[in-house]
């Protein structure tokens, strides 16, 4: 096999990219993207290949002796379209996993942006899962992203919540970014919380200030890659979703309200998101031209994850918060440079509010549906 490795903790090494955890004996590499740090499930046609991916059985197997000529490194590469990554029956494998292991079915799920890990750790009676220990899911290999799982309650909530994301630029296709969204949906939550680090375009944002999501230009879907692409399963959602009022305004106003009650509603905007596949930051012309599209805020995450939790019916509410104001001038300040340091130092100064807004708009939700 060759390598596109990540350490999983145990100091053993664990194929990235492999979701589908099979190693035993001959299919163990069968299903990996190691030819490239994206991945192609689709080529064991035996048996035991029937994990996510295995939906894929009868297509051609590539093992040494099954490689043929426009193989690379001996393996025959067979796009898989991304729908196919996660069957519906194993994103509900996983979904059984943590409502049986948890004893609970969440009903307000939340993503941790980086650096914003402390959201989960508000929460109460937590039951925690590594994503190592959970069949078939991903692993987090940025800092500021923990890797677990953590299901409690919060003001009387019960929620799930992900102390780390996966990011495109991770090497993950974006329908594996966003899976955990549709195992939240299958484990019974209604709303996604999506947080984010974000850089500022826009000239009024401060670095601290966290702007509630309104909108998104999905950079990533211009180019022509999304996490629905593949055939469509109905039981998820339908085959062409609308996206428009994705932001749940009900939520972005009682935020409003909050941040005022919080005395900080001088730092709190409302404004439009887009990510890009990362994991480079920006140059001054992309976010010139991002300024010019109305894009407020600039990250690597969040966008395939509202598609898939609009996909299939959830409410949303997301927030950046600005840990960097974008330069749209040149300049040889090294100061004005992204860096994730930054990033994740003002993410850490910033928790608390963060840890704030999030708890009292849970407590709202709560208790008009009590
Ligand atoms: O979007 P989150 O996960 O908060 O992280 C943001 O921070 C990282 C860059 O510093 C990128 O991963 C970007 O997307
Ligand atoms: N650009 C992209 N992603 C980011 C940034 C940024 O400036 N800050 C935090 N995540």
């Amino acid at each position: 096999m060759t390598g596109y490795k990540v350490a999983n903790g145990n100091g053993t090494a664990k194929t990235n990219g492999n979701s589908n955890g099979h190693s035993n004996g001959h299919c163990n590499g069968h299903k990996s993207a190691d030819y490239t740090a994206q991945e192609n499930p689709t080529m064991c046609s035996r048996d035991c290949c029937s994990g996510p991916g295995g939906s894929n059985r009868g297509n051609t197997c590539t093992d040494k002796k099954g490689a043929k000529a426009g193989s690379l490194n001996g393996e025959k590469i067979i796009p898989t379209p991304q729908s196919l990554l996660y069957p519906y029956e194993v994103i509900e494998e996983i979904a059984d996993f943590i409502t049986k292991g948890s004893g609970m079915r969440p009903k307000i799920g939340i993503i941790c942006g980086s650096g914003l890990g402390s959201l989960a750790d508000i929460i109460q009676d937590p039951k925690i899962f590594e994503y190592e220990k959970i069949p078939n899911f991903p692993v987090s290999t940025v800092e500021g992203h923990a890797g677990r799982l953590v299901v409690g309650t919060l003001e009387g909530a019960t929620v799930m919540a992900m102390q780390g994301r996966f990011h495109f630029y991770e090497g993950y296709p974006l329908a594996k970014c966003s899976m955990p969204v549709r195992v939240m949906k299958l484990c019974g939550v209604e709303y996604l919380f999506a947080t984010n680090a974000a850089g500022g375009i826009n000239p009024r944002f401060a670095v601290g200030d966290i702007m509630l999501m309104h909108d998104h230009v999905n950079m990533l879907g211009f180019a022509g890659n999304s996490p629905l692409q593949g055939p469509n399963d109905p039981r998820f959602g339908p085959r062409f979703p609308a996206l428009v009022n994705s932001y749940n305004k009900d939520l972005i106003n009682k935020a409003i309200e909050i941040g005022k009650a919080m005395g900080i509603e001088s730092n709190i905007h409302v404004g439009v998101y887009s990510c890009l596949g990362g994991p480079n930051y920006e140059t001054i012309a992309e976010l010139k031209a991002l300024r010019m599209m109305g894009v407020d805020a600039v990250g690597m995450s969040t966008v395939h994850e509202v598609i898939t939790a609009r996909h299939c019916d959830m409410k949303v509410f997301a927030f950046s918060l600005i840990t960097n104001k974008c330069a749209t001038e040149y300049s040889d300040k090294k100061d004005e440079e992204a860096n994730h340091e930054e990033v994740m130092a003002v993410a850490k100064n910033r928790q608390k509010a963060c840890c704030e807004l999030v708890s009292r708009l849970i407590r709202e939700i709560h208790l008009a549906s009590a």
